[in-house]
């Protein structure tokens, strides 16, 4: 079942040049997809290409130049800001790609219980910890105290022990280590079993097709194709796109095969 729909979105930038000359900045041009409960939709293509704002349009976190048309539909009713920011952290949960995410001010203990729900918040967060090979007394600590790798470990936990129905995980596991990468991976295909939506935004794709049921490609704030995960095999002909065999010919185990001008 579709729980979350984009469709036709589009999101741009004003930007003033010199002086008072404005332009704008197109960065997600008529860009539709869903969220099925108990998938995972790997989201990969370059930098830049606008995965984190599509991310960030989903939980109505876009900054406040940014001008967005098209409409993203949660359970079948329309996402207002309002009503995103009602579901933020509680239905629709984040794993932001950047650790300046969580608050500077709060000890990381209280950050991950402020999110928990169903359960008893205490007892889900040191679980969680536990899982992620978070020390006791990591929970509490500020961020700056953290490494990087465990500023991003409290963020998966975020998100972990909330209990949404999406998650939305941009760029989860860089900088972790490999246990700890299959950790995160497996949780979220657990939470998809669990009848959880999942993105996972990645450029790790190996890893992306490991657990994902589907992938869409992005390229230049477009989907290219949304392909299921068993079209990525052999020499990728079944994949419809010649960015997305590029994509694919161009991983280590494919010889690293890049096509020249593909698209
Ligand atoms: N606040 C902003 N003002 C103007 N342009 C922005 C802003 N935020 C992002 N952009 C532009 O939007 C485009 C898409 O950015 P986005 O962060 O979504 O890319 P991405 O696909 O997530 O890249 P990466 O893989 O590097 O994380 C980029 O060209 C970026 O320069
Ligand atoms: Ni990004």
């Amino acid at each position: 079942m579709s729980i979350l729909k984009v469709n036709n979105l589009s999101v741009s930038f004003k930007q003033y040049t010199s002086g008072l000359r404005q332009t704008t900045h197109q960065v997600i041009s008529n860009l539709n997809i869903e969220l099925v409960s108990g998938e995972i939709l790997a989201v990969v293509g370059a930098s830049g290409s606008g995965k984190s704002l599509l991310a960030h349009a989903i939980l109505g976190i876009l900054p406040l130049n940014a001008e967005t048309s098209g409409q993203i539909t949660y359970d079948g009713e329309v996402l207002t800001s309002k009503r995103q920011e009602q579901l933020r952290g509680k239905e629709i949960a984040l794993v932001p790609q950047s650790v300046s995410y969580l608050n500077p001010l709060m000890r990381v203990g209280s950050q991950v219980r402020s999110s928990v729900r169903k359960r008893n918040a205490k007892q889900a967060q040191e679980e969680v910890f536990q899982r992620y090979h978070l020390k006791k007394e990591v929970g509490n600590m500020y961020p700056f105290q953290l490494s990087g790798g465990m500023a991003r470990r409290v963020l998966v936990s975020t998100a972990m022990v909330s209990g949404a129905s999406v998650i939305i995980a941009d760029e989860p596991t860089p900088g972790l280590d490999k246990v700890v990468i299959e950790e995160a991976l497996n949780n979220f295909r657990e939470f998809a079993d669990q009848g959880c939506a999942v993105m996972l935004i990645s450029h790790d794709i190996e890893s992306a097709l490991k657990i994902a049921d589907k992938v869409a490609v992005f390229y230049e704030g477009t989907v290219l194709e949304v392909a299921p995960v068993e079209d990525f095999e052999g020499k990728g002909d079944r994949l419809r796109h010649p960015y997305t065999q590029a994509l694919w010919r161009a991983l280590p185990q494919n010889d690293f095969t890049w096509i020249e001008g593909s698209i």
